[in-house]
């Protein structure tokens, strides 16, 4: 159930499945019941419109009627301001998948009328493939869906406009996915597995990561924090200078970059956080080694403008400003536009942010749902970067990674709570992982 298919895809899908009028009579179906669970009798009007989510809101209409509701159904171009003001819910059965142009204002007008609403499929106005608003979307206390989610249940500002997301089965069998071979997903452990620990394993076996430390070493700092928590063997902070770490059992190496590229066994590098303006040349240099890098932070801003200078990282990990800065400034689509920068610099792109988009530069993409917004505070980024670069170095592939890493973050500020520090998410993730990782079994050794 982690596959999102774009409305054109959950076209094919209908298609595919053919018994148009049984899916359509369990949608409505579905609908009705989500209402009587969550809503006691009330005025209710159905705002249908010319297609087949309209077709859902009549359905619905007839079984709320059945279980003895007062529901009116008004075509959507027929309908008045004031009859949505008065109606004591408004089910929003206008545009579903087919949304097909912005919305007109007399349509926003009647949306933006109703008191309470409830949507079939998504708020109508909402663009199911992106999350973006199309002229306007109201706002719904409740979403009902069917077969799959879409990525617009999970982008924002989409996500935000749904309210509480019911996904139902109206009998579409799983097997048409096969033939639609969807490529987006929520992110979830559905999606990846942790590497399990061998009993003789060894420190460097663990994996050996390093982080450039630069001219704010806190940063760094956190990201090997985060490092070494989500169970890299070894993680080394490659300061320039000399510096004396506070805590126990961080390594600090001073020597120069050139000298600790001499060990082939320092594969994996954070390269960004707090590194400062020599980061693009350090970046430049890893890449001409053939390390595996997560470029994070002062390692993005120096390819502002040039995102062809990231070619031979593995991961990337800007936010919104970061992304704009490489790669031009984001507009509604931000799943395209970190597919494409996956594409273009044949890294996994992770876009950071409320509804993070983890992208293959084969086109895969994942959309993360599980971070609390207090996930947003100084130095996370930074703490995220360590634990991908600590799961490559475990030997996950880069897009499973970066995946992981994403998840395992938000579920860590999860567990934290309300009032979390980003040097408070490395403590948690060791309990975490635990649970997700194979057992640990003797035997099978
Ligand atoms: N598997 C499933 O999930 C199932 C899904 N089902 C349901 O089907 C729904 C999809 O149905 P659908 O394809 O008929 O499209 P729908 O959203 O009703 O709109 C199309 C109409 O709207 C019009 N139109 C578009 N934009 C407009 C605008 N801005 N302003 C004005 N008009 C606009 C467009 O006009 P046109 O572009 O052709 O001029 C066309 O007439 C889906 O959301 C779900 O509820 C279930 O029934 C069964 C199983
Ligand atoms: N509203 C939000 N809800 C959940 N997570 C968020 C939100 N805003 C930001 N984040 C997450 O917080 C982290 C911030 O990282 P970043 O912007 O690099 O900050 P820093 O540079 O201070 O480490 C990212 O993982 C991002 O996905
Ligand atoms: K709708």
């Amino acid at each position: 159930m982690n596959e999102l298919l774009t409305p054109a895809e959950m076209g094919r899908a209908d298609a595919l499945a053919g018994n148009a009028q049984a899916l359509m009579d369990a949608a409505g179906r579905a609908v009705a019941r989500a209402i009587m669970q969550r809503y006691a009798p009330c005025s209710t009007l159905v705002l249908a419109g010319p297609g087949n989510n309209g077709g859902d809101g009549h359905v619905a209409a007839d079984y709320l009627r059945q279980a003895g509701w007062a529901v009116t159904v008004r075509a959507w171009n027929k309908a008045s301001v004031a009859e949505v003001a008065r109606a004591g819910l408004v089910i929003d059965a206008i545009f579903g998948a087919g949304l097909a142009r912005d919305v007109s204002p007399e349509v926003a007008a009647l949306l933006r009328a109703a008191k309470r609403l409830v949507a079939i499929d998504v708020p109508s106005g909402l663009d199911g493939a992106t999350g973006a608003v199309r002229g306007y979307a109201p706002q719904a206390e409740l979403t009902v869906t069917f077969f799959r989610a879409k990525p617009g249940h999970y982008l924002y500002p989409g996500r935000g406009l749904c309210g509480e997301l019911v996904l139902r089965d109206i009998g579409l069998p799983g097997s048409v996915l096969a033939q639609i071979n969807p490529q987006t997903w929520v992110n979830g452990p559905a999606l990846w597995h942790l590497p399990a620990r061998a009993p003789t394993g060894h420190k460097y076996s663990a994996g050996d990561v390093s982080v450039l430390c630069g001219n704010m070493p806190g940063a760094a700092r956190l990201a090997c924090a985060g490092a070494r928590r989500a169970g890299a063997g070894m993680v080394t902070l490659a300061a320039d200078a000399p510096f004396l770490p506070p805590e126990a059992g961080l390594i600090v190496r001073a020597e120069p970059l050139e000298v600790l590229l001499q060990d082939a066994r320092r594969k994996i590098w954070v390269c960004g956080p707090g590194l400062g303006p020599l980061a693009g040349h350090k970046l430049a240099r890893l890449i001409a080694a053939g390390r595996i890098i997560v470029a994070d932070a002062d390692a993005l801003t120096a390819c502002a403008g040039a995102p062809e200078k990231l070619r031979g990282a593995a991961v990337i990990t800007p936010h919104e400003g970061e992304f704009s800065r490489v790669f031009g400034s984001l507009r509604h689509d931000r799943l395209s536009a970190a597919r494409a920068a996956a594409r273009a610099t044949g890294a996994v792109a992770v876009l950071k942010g409320a509804d993070t988009i983890i992208a293959a530069p084969d086109g895969r993409a994942a959309i993360n749902a599980n971070a609390p917004p207090y996930l947003a505070s100084g130095g996370t980024g930074d703490v995220l970067a360590g634990i991908i670069a600590a799961l490559l170095a475990q030997e996950m592939p880069a897009f499973e990674a970066a995946c992981a890493a994403v998840w395992l973050h938000g579920a860590a500020a999860l567990k934290v709570g309300p009032g979390l520090l980003a040097e408070d998410i490395p403590a948690v993730l060791g309990p975490l992982m635990a649970r997700l990782r194979p057992p640990f079994n003797p035997a099978d050794y």
